[in-house]
């Protein structure tokens, strides 16, 4: 436990209002997560200004609150820390309060626009199987061992990034692996965080909305490595990074530490070679000095798994883990809920559940499932709302240009009028060449069941967007929607009807 004193002393210019020995017994910025004790941090948020809440946060138990406004009213007894900015306070303060977690354990980051998740799965997989105590933090969920955590942002904000490291770090974790997202990199969310060893995936079109040009986007991620660079009071760090993809070469140059390049293109440190991919998995020789030749035979198809794997041995090469026990985790690898995922419900025709919501991704996967495809391939696909609008119509053609047949629906289409997202959409799916049918269904469930409808023996339904995502945010409200099972009661449903 610390005082508010001793926060305020680590910053300049800060100025406390009230007592400075009152005690702090955790920091949030969430009025609804606040105890007995807790510093409550007041964020001008997008959507609604945090200062409303202090009377919430008070009634919660709040001792103090942060703030850089000179006129915030508080009850008698609570103390207020007034800070000049109020980001590179919390990057200060909160790490400082936790006693820096994440130098207690070893942290592998991972960016890039797709794979990260992927990779972080099965990095995961390789350390435990080496004897390791793992925590993850990504997308789908928060791992601590075998206990899962609900998370909201692929990368949670400082204040309650910082929190989770500190409960891994208590429940005796080696590692930490965590996908990092380049809104986190902007926005700092990783203050605090010495990365031991850092991987880049790749980086295609996303997040324009954001970051306004793909430079901007590169430049974000490439401040991982400026993490990994750092001198800090741990050794042995690595820039894990793709060097066929053109980025490579920027986050190398920011990486002043140890390097290990993978590619299956150039020459690299790490490199697949002889790849086979069917449509149950995916067979290739790794290639690199400390064990020479390395056969594998994994359950997870497409080239991007073969990317996404040797992100994965990099990272673990990195960490100087036996070549067998790599060998050994890779080839017991089963899936990533919701990516490439099979949904087998008795029908004649194949599901294939998938999470690609960028141009490359939908890319990847349909150009997959064609090398599968022993007949149609039936994609079923949207776009996000509130989310970059360039990459629709690219989605659009690509999705069209790949698939035999398309039905545009909606993804979460957030504040956006659904319909508009499906006309963007739409003007890609009319660029297209050689595109044999569309239709556009704002309804998910409808397009689902129209596309299972439609499909006939050795076709491929592809869904692609929403992979493990049990919800979808509409205008108004958040509703349960998980599309295999949606895809399993369309099949059920056709079934029925053929009795
Ligand atoms: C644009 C952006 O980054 N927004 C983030 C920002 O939200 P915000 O500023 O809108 O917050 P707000 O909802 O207005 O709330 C303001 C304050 O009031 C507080 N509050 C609110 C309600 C209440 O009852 N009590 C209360 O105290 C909130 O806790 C908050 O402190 O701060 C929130 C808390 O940290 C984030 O969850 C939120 O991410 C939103 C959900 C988001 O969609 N972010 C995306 C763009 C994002 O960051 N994506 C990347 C992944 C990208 C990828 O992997 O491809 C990610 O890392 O997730
Ligand atoms: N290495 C890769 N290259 C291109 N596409 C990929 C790659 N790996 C996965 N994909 C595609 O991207 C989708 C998302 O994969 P994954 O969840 O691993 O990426 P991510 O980087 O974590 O995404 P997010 O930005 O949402 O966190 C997959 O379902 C697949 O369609
Ligand atoms: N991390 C990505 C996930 C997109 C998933 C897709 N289902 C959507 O909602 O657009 C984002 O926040 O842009
Ligand atoms: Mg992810």
């Amino acid at each position: 436990m610390k005082t508010i004193g001793q926060l305020a002393d680590l910053l300049e210019d800060a100025v406390i209002i009230g007592n400075r020995d009152t005690v702090i017994t955790g920091i949030e910025h969430d009025s609804r997560k606040v105890q007995q004790g807790t510093l409550f941090v007041c964020i001008p948020g997008v959507h609604v200004d945090g200062h409303k809440f202090i009377p919430q946060a008070v009634a919660a138990g709040a001792s103090a609150i942060v703030t850089t406004r000179e006129d915030v009213e508080v009850p008698q007894g609570i103390a207020v820390l007034r800070v000049k900015e109020l980001q590179p306070a919390l990057d200060t303060i909160v790490p400082y309060f936790h006693d820096y977690p994440a130098r207690k354990m070893r942290v592998v980051g991972i960016t890039g626009t797709n794979g990260k998740t992927t990779t972080s799965y099965i990095t995961r997989a390789i350390l435990r199987k080496a004897g390791y105590k793992v925590g993850l933090i990504g997308t789908i969920q928060i791992m601590i061992e075998d206990e899962v955590l609900p998370i909201h942002n692929t990368t949670p904000d400082v204040v309650e990034l910082q929190h989770t490291l500190a409960m891994m770090r208590d429940k005796g974790m080696d590692y930490v692996v965590m996908e990092v997202s380049s809104h986190a990199l902007d926005q700092n969310r990783v203050a605090g965080i010495e990365f031991d060893t850092a991987v880049f995936t790749n980086l295609t079109q996303d997040h324009l909305d954001y970051h306004k040009t793909l430079e901007n986007y590169m430049l974000a991620k490439a401040k991982l490595f400026d993490h990994v660079s750092e001198k800090g009071c741990k050794q042995g760090k690595t820039a894990v990074v793709n060097i066929d993809d053109a980025a490579g070469a920027t986050m190398l140059a920011h990486a002043e530490c140890q390097h290990l390049t993978y590619a299956i293109e150039k020459e690299a440190d790490l490199r697949a070679m002889d790849i086979l991919v069917h449509a149950n998995g995916a067979e290739f020789v790794l290639h690199h000095e400390s064990f020479g030749e390395m056969k594998l035979s994994l359950h997870i198809t497409g080239i991007f798994n073969v990317y996404n794997v040797m992100s994965a041995v990099g990272a673990a090469l990195s960490e100087h883990i036996d070549a067998s026990v790599i060998k050994e985790a890779l080839e017991a690898f089963t899936a990533v809920p919701g990516r490439f995922e099979l949904v087998k419900a008795g029908q004649d025709f194949s599901i294939i559940v998938d999470y690609a919501h960028t141009p490359d991704g939908v890319e990847n996967v349909l150009k997959t499932a064609r090398k599968i495809a022993k007949r149609r391939i039936i994609a079923v696909f949207g776009c996000g709302g509130d989310r970059d609008r360039t990459k629709r119509p690219i989605m659009g053609r690509l999705a069209a240009e790949l698939a035999d047949v398309v039905i545009a629906t909606s993804d979460n289409p957030r504040t956006e009028d659904p319909a508009f997202i499906l006309s963007q959409v739409e003007e890609g799916v009319e660029e297209a060449i050689g595109t044999k049918h569309h239709e556009l269904i704002v309804d998910r469930r409808q397009a689902i069941y129209r596309a299972v409808e439609m499909a006939e023996k050795d076709d491929i339904v592809v869904i692609l967007g929403k992979g493990h995502e049990n919800y979808q945010i509409l205008k108004d409200k958040t509703i349960h929607f998980d599309d295999k099972e949606e895809a399993r009661a369309a099949v059920a449903a056709k079934l029925a009807e053929k009795k």
